[in-house]
C-alpha cells in the first residue's frame, strides 16, 4: 500500500535569506510565494491557522508530521480565504477523512492559491528558525514535469533574500475591512452548526485589524450585537455608534506603526467604555497607553503555550500566534501586568488601572486551540454589565 502522496506531486523548492535551501513536493498552486518563515506547533486546526488573517505575509511551518489527515471543510475557517503567504509541512496523508470533509487540503490549497510544499525536514527547519530566528524564506511550486535546477534554487534563494522584513510593516490596514458591517453569528455545536444572537443585551464596536472570525462568535455568544469597523476608523465615528463596549482585532505585522489604530484607542480608553483586545489589539492597547513592543526571535505560534495568570495563580494552556510581544520594562504606572508566558516569560496580558481596559497577548478564542482562557470573553462581558 502506498504509504504518502511522495512522487505524486511535482518538486517543490524551499529558500531561506541565510541560503538554506529544503527541496521537497509541492502539494499547493505552482509558482513562488515569498514572507517570514514561522513555526506552528499546533497538532491540528491547519484550515483555521491558514486563514487566520495574522498569517499574511508568513509562510507556516506545521511541526505536526501529518497535515491533511482530516481534510477541509466549509465551517472550520477564520476568514473568507486564506491569509497565509505558504504552507510547508512534512507528510501529506493518503486518505483524508472526516464526516465534514468536503475537500483535500490539497484541493483546497490549489482553489485558494497558496503555494505550499511537503515532504521536507520539518523538525531541521523549526530548529533552524529556532536557533537562528524568523527569517524571510521563499516557496517556489514547479509544475508538473518541470525539474529543479540550480537556476531556479538561486532564484528561490534571491526572492527570500528581496522579501521586505516584518518590522515596521502595517499589515493591519491591508487586510482591514473596507465598509462597517454588523455580526451575530455565536459558537459552533456539534449537529447544529454555527447559531445566531437573536436577543442582545450589549452593543460592542469591535475594530477589524485582521479578525478571526471566532472571536466574533464568543463575543456574540455572551450576549451581544457586534458593529465590526475598519482599522482606520477614527474615535468619533466609534462613539457616534454608541457602544457599550469597544474590542480591538488581532492582526498582521508590525503594531507600531498602526499610528491612526494607536491614536483611535488612546482617546476610547479616555472615555471609560469597558475596552479589550487581542494579539494586535492587546499590543496596540499598550502602545496606546504609553508602552513599547519589540520585534521577538521567532514569536509564538501554537495552540501548547502555558501562561499564568499573575492575580490567582492558576495557569492555562493557550493558542498563540504573535511575533512581536509588549516590553515589560516599559509599562507606565496604569498598565499592570496581568498574564505572563510560562515559555519565556514574556507578557501575556495587561489591565488599566485607571479604566476598564484589558488585553491579552495569545488567543482566547483558540481556534485551534485549547478553551482555559475563554474566561476572558466574561471578563469583558461583566465589564460592560457593570457599566
Ligand atoms: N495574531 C496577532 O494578532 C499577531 C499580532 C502581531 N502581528 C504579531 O505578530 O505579534
Amino acid at each position: 500500500m502506498l504509504l504518502s502522496l511522495k512522487g505524486a506531486f511535482p518538486p517543490a523548492i524551499l529558500a531561506l535569506a541565510d541560503g538554506t535551501v529544503f527541496q521537497g513536493n509541492s502539494i499547493g498552486a505552482t509558482g513562488a510565494t515569498t514572507g517570514e518563515v514561522v513555526f506552528n506547533t499546533s497538532m491540528s486546526g491547519y484550515q483555521e491557522i491558514l486563514t487566520d488573517p495574522s498569517y499574511c505575509q508568513q509562510i507556516v511551518t506545521l511541526t505536526y508530521p501529518h497535515i491533511g489527515n482530516y481534510g477541509v471543510n466549509t465551517e472550520d475557517i477564520e476568514a473568507d480565504k486564506i491569509h497565509a503567504a505558504g504552507l510547508i509541512i512534512k507528510d501529506l496523508p493518503l486518505v483524508a477523512s472526516n464526516f465534514r470533509k468536503t475537500a483535500t487540503l490539497n484541493e483546497y490549497l490549489v482553489a485558494g492559491k497558496t503555494v505550499a510544499i511537503a515532504n521536507i525536514d520539518t523538525r531541521k527547519l523549526t530548529r533552524h528558525l529556532r536557533t537562528h530566528g524568523a527569517q524571510n524564506g521563499c516557496i517556489l511550486g514547479l509544475a508538473e514535469g518541470e525539474a529543479v535546477t540550480q537556476a531556479l534554487i538561486d532564484k528561490a534563494v534571491a526572492a527570500a533574500k528581496a522579501a521586505p522584513s516584518m518590522s515596521g510593516l502595517d499589515l493591519a490596514k491591508v487586510v482591514s475591512v473596507r465598509q462597517t458591517y454588523e455580526w451575530n453569528q455565536t459558537e459552533w455545536k456539534l449537529g447544529a452548526g454555527y447559531g445566531v444572537q437573536i436577543t442582545p443585551r450589549f452593543h460592542v464596536v469591535a475594530f477589524d485589524f485582521g479578525v478571526k472570525k471566532n472571536i466574533l462568535r464568543m463575543i456574540a455568544q455572551r450576549g451581544a450585537r457586534i458593529t465590526v469597523v475598519p482599522a482606520q476608523t477614527p474615535a468619533a465615528d466609534v462613539l457616534k455608534l454608541k457602544p457599550d463596549g469597544i474590542f480591538l482585532a488581532n492582526g498582521p505585522g508590525d503594531p507600531e506603526p498602526c499610528d491612526y489604530a494607536i491614536a483611535a484607542v488612546k482617546e476610547l480608553i479616555e472615555t471609560g467604555i469597558p475596552t479589550f483586545g487581542i494579539c494586535l489589539g492587546h499590543q496596540i492597547m499598550a502602545l496606546a497607553s504609553g508602552a513599547r513592543t519589540f520585534k521577538m526571535k521567532f514569536g509564538h505560534h501554537g495552540a501548547n503555550h502555558p501562561v499564568k495568570d499573575l492575580d490567582n495563580g492558576r495557569v492555562s494552556i493557550t493558542s498563540q500566534n504573535h511575533g512581536f510581544a509588549v516590553d515589560e520594562k516599559s509599562l507606565p504606572s496604569n498598565l499592570r501586568p496581568t498574564h505572563i508566558s510560562l515559555f519565556d516569560n514574556t507578557l501575556q496580558g495587561l489591565a488599566r488601572t485607571d479604566k476598564p481596559a484589558f488585553c491579552f497577548q495569545g488567543h482566547p478564542e483558540a481556534s485551534p486551540g485549547p478553551h482555559d482562557i475563554g474566561y476572558l470573553f466574561d471578563r469583558f462581558t461583566a465589564l460592560m454589565e457593570k457599566k
